[in-house]
């Protein structure tokens, strides 16, 4: 299970039960997502939190076939809605957590525990689905970076010739998989998933504690009522909340892309770098090497913007921003009926931020943005950390490459099958000189 910090997922593997489990045959068989918010929102109220999952854990219950549910492990990462709520009330993240675990179980899977897992984790997992699922591991080539986008954290995965991890420890996760060694490049940046960084945007927007935002990432027309302490109730942001603020604020769209983008970048900051290159906040960063899959929220919103095509060039893809920025909220919500009116206030937010994470942050250029895939799923399985995650639990990955097979599998069945007949030929024929004889009697008359 995926407890995020916008909502929890659980996702079920599924693979043969043969001994060759290193053939990369794991597959997703269901995908049920948790109604309701991540596990973090429910702090004030845990038993809620683990009641939330109910509902999944019965559907699971369906899918996986009952004389398996014992033999079949079952395990929870929390991401950076849990590391926020830890930091800002470690006894609240301590009860959710309770909570959880006794809910999950009264259920008859091999309950296997519930924890926060690290940036460092999440990142690498990331980046081992994606690896995976292509079957790049295995075939040891080329491997494709990872970029997960959030709701609270952001993870950027890859592997780069000229990085050799001594720089930054913290930064380096190696591997030996299938016989070959991977020395990866990752960082997770707490607070920069999408939903905190807008409240950072906001927070710095609104520093003097005016009765009236004016905000260029939301549509002219657009206009709600938002409180303040709502939106410092995050680590992110808290110590920045106004003295004399008033206890609401108008927040109204502007729908200025270029406004956007600087509001946007003032949440990075470039000004420090103790290393040989930095990304943003003092952070290392390798050269940018290779291919990207970039999924989660950089999918979802690109997919609905319709900018999931990179080999458009990149002047045009903010020109594109540009004019839905600039598109009247009524307008906007004529064309969509069917969206969220919470997703779609922020899509003009969502899309310039991720363009300006992906340039100004980790420094992809007009020509190296076309090396960025938008993904959401690779063979029928969701790019995401669960998988790598449940694999590296499970032992799924061999460190050597497993003695390949002069043949596949069904060759071997083939070559044995036709030895069996010839040998059981043989074997009759070999039997002959012990046959009856049955030759003609003279008759005797
Ligand atoms: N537009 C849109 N946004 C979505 C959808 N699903 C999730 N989001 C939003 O996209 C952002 C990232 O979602 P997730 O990747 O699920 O984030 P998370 O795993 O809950 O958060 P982290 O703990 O930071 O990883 C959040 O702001 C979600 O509210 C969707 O189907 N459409
Ligand atoms: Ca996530």
């Amino acid at each position: 299970m995926d407890a995020g910090s916008s909502h929890t997922a659980l996702y079920i593997y599924e693979w043969p039960a043969e001994k060759d489990n290193n053939t990369g045959r794991v597959e997703q068989t269901h995908l049920c997502k948790v109604k309701g918010p991540g596990i973090s929102s429910y702090a004030s109220a845990p038993v809620k939190a683990g009641e939330s999952l109910r509902l999944c854990m019965e559907e699971a219950k369906q899918w996986v076939p009952g004389k398996r549910h014992h033999q079949t492990p079952l395990y929870l990462g929390a991401t950076a809605g849990m590391r926020l709520l830890n930091m800002a009330n470690s006894s609240a993240s301590d009860k959710v957590f309770q909570a959880v675990e006794g809910a999950l179980q009264k259920f008859p899977f091999s309950y296997q525990g519930a924890k926060i897992i690290s940036g460092q984790d999440e990142g690498a997992f990331g980046w081992i689905t994606v690896n995976y699922l292509d079957e790049r591991l295995k075939q040891g080539l080329e491997t494709r970076g990872a970029l997960d986008l959030g709701g609270a954290s952001t993870q950027i995965s890859f592997v780069s010739d000229n990085y050799d991890g001594s720089e930054s420890p913290s930064n380096s996760v190696t591997f030996r998989l299938y016989g070959n060694d991977y020395n990866l490049y990752t960082h997770s940046f707490l607070c920069y998933g999408k939903d905190q960084s807008l409240r950072m945007m906001q927070a710095h927007q609104s520093q003097a504690g005016p009765a009236t935002v004016l905000d260029p990432c939301f549509h002219p027309g657009y206009t709600a009522t938002k409180n303040y302490s709502v939106l410092y109730d995050s680590p992110c942001v808290s110590d920045r909340k106004p003295k004399d603020a008033p206890d609401t604020f108008t927040h109204i769209g502007i729908g200025d892309f270029l406004q956007c983008q600087a509001a946007v970048k003032s949440v990075f900051n470039f000004t420090s770098c103790k290393y040989s290159r930095c990304s943003f906040n003092g952070v290392l960063q390798p050269l940018l090497q290779g291919p990207y899959g970039a999924f989660s929220a950089y999918y979802f919103v690109m997919n609905f913007l319709n900018l999931t095509d990179t080999s458009v060039p990149l002047e045009d893809v903010k020109e594109k921003l540009k004019r839905y920025c600039a598109t009247n909220w009524d307008q906007i919500m004529q064309q969509h009926p069917e969206v969220k009116l919470k997703y779609l206030a922020e899509y003009c937010f969502s899309g310039t931020y991720i363009l300006t994470l992906l340039t100004e942050g980790y420094n992809f250029t007009s020509e190296s943005y076309s090396d960025i895939k938008f993904i959401k799923k690779i063979k029928g399985s969701d790019a995401g950390w669960t998988l790598g995650y449940m694999l590296n639990l499970t032992n799924m990955i061999p460190a050597e490459a497993p003695d390949t097979p002069l043949l596949p599998h069904p060759g071997y069945v083939s070559v044995v099958s036709v030895i069996a007949v010839l040998l059981f030929i043989l074997f009759i024929v070999s039997l002959r000189p012990l046959w009856p004889r049955c030759s003609k009697q003279p008759q005797i008359v």
